[in-house]
């Protein structure tokens, strides 16, 4: 069996990662070695086979006998380590969450059920540096991937809806902390049914606005009952990073663009943080190439992989079936609203949600993996 190092494994994507081994039973086809940055030495958590001690995640030699190692640690420790593992002669699989190796030449971004062949492919050319893709593209490209798969777009816009556990568990909490802030803010207030709503508006603009630089530690500004148009770094031309993500990652999963020999598909739009706990919504727009019927769309997206699932486009199933609340904790990636838009034929448009912690970061890691084993 391969060894398998595991870095990262107790924090929030690890954690996920771990659960989703438990269940899919990957650790029965591997021998795991359990990693950790604070606690070497520790005991490793119940899968632990053979070695149930933890060792030192920055142990080169440890790491060295590895076959496969697998992060969910961060860019820093991926930017520390990694060089200083490859520079020791080390030729094993690395698969990583963190985005740092991702546009790198000798790096895939991995999301086999769009881009299998991209895997395969670099595989038989012995490339081994498996790179998770940045989660709202990862989510998009499950949902919608059968137009690109079928040549069928021009460009595509989309607009974000990103949750709080895109920048990590502490925003999870400072997002709930401040919520739970406004509620006791006016809880008499809204106790009382003949109180004025906009006495009630003005309290929380006031609490909002008033937030101490500790409650506002991790977003900057406050999140609950706003939202915060800008996800990542400034790029310095008016884009952000996340936003540049959009099409760098999306013509890089699918095989398409400079590195290629071909041209990019053009993507662009803007990303949002909204106070949704884990899951990314977008809506999309799209100019296709041809004028393709809304039935025939709907039937590709269906047909594509298993976790795609059309939402009929009418009021009742969209607020039932297409919202971070329902797709919160599966593998499920809704795509509706789907619709010729005003602008003409070849313009459509669509919304799909995706939790961002299964498909936006563990899954396909852990996929990579039994590729590579089975
Ligand atoms: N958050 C996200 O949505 C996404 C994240 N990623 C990537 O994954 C990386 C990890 O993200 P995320 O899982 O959110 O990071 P976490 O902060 O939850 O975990 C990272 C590490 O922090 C250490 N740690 C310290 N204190 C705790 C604690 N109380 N509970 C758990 N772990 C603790 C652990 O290392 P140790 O055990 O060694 O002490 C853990 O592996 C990111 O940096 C990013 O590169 C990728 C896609 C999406
Ligand atoms: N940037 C994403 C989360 C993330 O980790 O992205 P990436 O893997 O591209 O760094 C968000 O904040 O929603």
């Amino acid at each position: 069996m391969k060894l398998v190092g595991l870095v990262g494994w107790r924090g929030m994507v690890g954690s996920v990662l771990m659960q989703r081994m438990q269940e899919e039973k990957d650790f029965d086809h591997i021998e795991p070695v359990f990693f950790s940055t604070s606690n070497a030495g520790g005991t490793a958590p119940a899968m632990a086979k053979n070695e149930k001690t933890l060792k030192d995640a920055n142990n080169i030699d440890e790491l060295k006998k590895c076959d496969i190692i697998i992060t969910c640690q961060g860019g820093d420790y991926t930017n520390e380590v990694f060089p200083q593992l490859r520079a020791a002669g080390w030729n094993g699989h690395w698969i990583d969450a963190a985005s740092s190796l991702r546009m790198k030449d000798d790096a895939v971004i991995i999301l086999d059920p769009v881009n299998l062949p991209v895997i395969k492919n670099a595989l038989s050319k012995g490339q081994n540096n498996w790179i998770g893709g940045n989660c709202t593209v990862s989510c998009m490209l499950m949902g919608v991937g059968a137009l690109y798969k079928a040549g069928l777009v021009e460009w595509m816009s989309t607009q974000t809806y990103q949750a709080a556990s895109g920048g990590g568990a502490q925003h999870m909490r400072e997002l709930l902390t401040q919520y739970g802030k406004l509620h006791a803010e006016v809880r008499d207030l809204l106790d009382d049914p003949k109180s004025a709503i906009l006495e009630i508006d003005r309290k929380i603009i006031a609490k909002q606005r008033g937030f101490g630089a500790d409650e506002v530690a991790n977003f900057g500004v406050p999140l609950g009952g706003s939202l915060i148009p800008w996800i990542d770094k400034d790029l310095g031309n008016g884009t952000s990073r996340e936003e540049w993500k959009g099409m760098a990652e999306t013509n890089k999963i699918l095989g398409l663009g400079e590195g290629f020999g071909s041209a990019p598909i053009p993507v662009d739009g803007f990303c949002v943080r909204v106070g949704a706990m884990r899951c990314h919504s977008q809506a999309l727009t799209f100019k296709l190439k041809k004028d393709v019927p809304v039935d025939e769309i709907e039937g590709m997206i269906a047909a594509d992989n298993p976790w795609a699932k059309v939402v009929p486009n009418n009021r009742e199933a969209t607020i039932r079936d297409l919202t971070p609340v329902a797709v919160t904790g599966t593998l499920t990636i809704p795509v509706g609203r789907v619709r010729k838009l005003a602008m003409g034929p070849e313009y459509v448009g669509a919304f799909t949600i995706g939790d961002q912690l299964l498909w936006g970061a563990a899954e396909p890691l852990r996929r990579m993996l039994r590729i590579l084993i089975d």
